[in-house]
């Protein structure tokens, strides 16, 4: 596979004193479960594993978001949205006490209260004139689901940028020796540049030169290749925040939906979670925009951890769920319920045949 890696930010200068800005205030929610370790497969990149025995119902993860971006939703007349304060993200009723941009630069951005727009100054300052510019033109002229994806890759960049300010130094800090932080987390996220199918990484390359490459409306270090490899990243990682768990169907029921996403979201930890259709994690967002992975059932030590990236429920048989993650997610599923699945298919097509058509055996 052929890598394109975007600019690394330049090294922070040595002795810059750490302050708990608003971005790692948000960090220190962070958790991982001691047993769970990165690792590496040949076929699937990177991956997640269980170092020791695991019981059900044990949290793994609680990730936090590198950048959220809201999605309204509307439910009995009243519309909520996500704070934009990373260290808040919580679902808000837009209402007259809802804080609004002075600028005026988009309707979904809104802060729950004064004290967290104003915690969240800084980092709404990068991505302000980019929105009442050229988001606003991207939302008018091209579908909603491109100006998502493009606002995500703003707030990644801005997540990036308010790491570069002085007195944010401990943002490049792993904070742990397992689990890279900050962007370079984001960075080690895979994109997988050369599976995407040309007229895709056409149509990427279109809207990051038409929105993303004017430096008055977004100062950035990145040039056109790097900002596709980065909305790649982007498409690659990305998790929906719904309001009901997102697991294994023994775990989450026989219901038909998730409900509505009110957001998307980057969690760079977690981007290390394989899919499976049978998946061994279930994962839910809590109150504050992290996303909570738990146990579905015991886990072996060595295992795998898997999580699904659909709704199972939605999709019940090898071939729905094949197509689904390869139109979906561009990649072919071998998971071992597929593999079992598929290997049974298989099996029955050949009973099927007549067995006159086998003399030559
Ligand atoms: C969010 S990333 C998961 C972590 C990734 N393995 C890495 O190296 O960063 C999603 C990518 O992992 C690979 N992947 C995930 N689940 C898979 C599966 N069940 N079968 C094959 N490849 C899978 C695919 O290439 C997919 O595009």
């Amino acid at each position: 596979m052929k890598t394109q890696q975007v600019a690394v930010p330049p090294r922070l200068t040595k002795g810059l004193r750490p302050v708990l800005s608003s971005a790692n205030r948000q960090d220190s929610n962070f958790f991982v479960h001691p047993s769970l370790i990165p690792d590496n497969d040949p076929h699937k990149g990177r991956l997640l594993r269980a170092a020791a025995s695991i019981e059900a119902g044990t949290i793994l993860l609680r990730d936090t978001p590198y950048a959220i971006v809201p999605i309204p939703v509307s439910e009995n007349g009243r519309q909520s949205l996500l704070c934009s304060n990373l260290s808040c993200s919580q679902r808000s009723e837009v209402n007259s006490s809802t804080v609004k941009c002075a600028h005026n630069c988009d309707s979904d951005v809104i802060w729950c209260s004064p004290k967290c727009h104003t915690d969240d100054l800084k980092r709404h300052n990068y991505e302000c004139r980019w929105l009442k510019h050229q988001g606003q033109t991207c939302r008018r002229d091209e579908f909603n689901y491109n100006f998502i994806t493009l606002w995500h890759v703003v707030r990644l960049l801005a997540g990036w940028n308010l790491e570069l300010q002085p007195g944010v130094a401990a943002n490049h800090r792993p904070r742990n020796d397992r689990f890279a932080w900050g962007w370079e987390a984001v960075l080690q996220c895979c994109h997988y540049l050369d599976s995407w199918p040309e007229e895709q990484l056409i149509h990427w390359k279109r809207l990051a030169g038409t929105y993303l490459m004017d430096k008055e409306c977004l100062p950035s270090a990145l040039n056109l290749g790097e900002m596709v490899a980065l909305i790649c990243k982007e498409e690659t990682n990305t998790f929906g925040l719904y309001p009901t768990a997102t697991g294994p169907l023994s775990v989450v029921g026989q219901r038909v939906s998730r409900g509505e996403s009110y957001g998307l979201s980057l969690y760079p930890r977690a981007a290390m979670f394989n899919h499976s259709c049978e998946p061994s994690v279930a994962h839910a967002p809590d109150t504050r925009g992290c996303m909570v992975y738990t146990a579905a059932r015991d886990i072996d030590k060595g295992e795998e951890l898997t999580i699904t990236y659909f709704d199972l429920a939605a999709r019940k048989t090898v071939a729905s769920r094949q197509e689904h993650v390869r139109e979906q997610f561009r990649f072919k599923c071998t998971c071992d319920r597929c593999v079992e699945d598929e290997a049974a298919e298989n099996l029955a097509e050949l009973d099927a045949l007549p067995l006159d058509g086998m003399a030559w055996l």
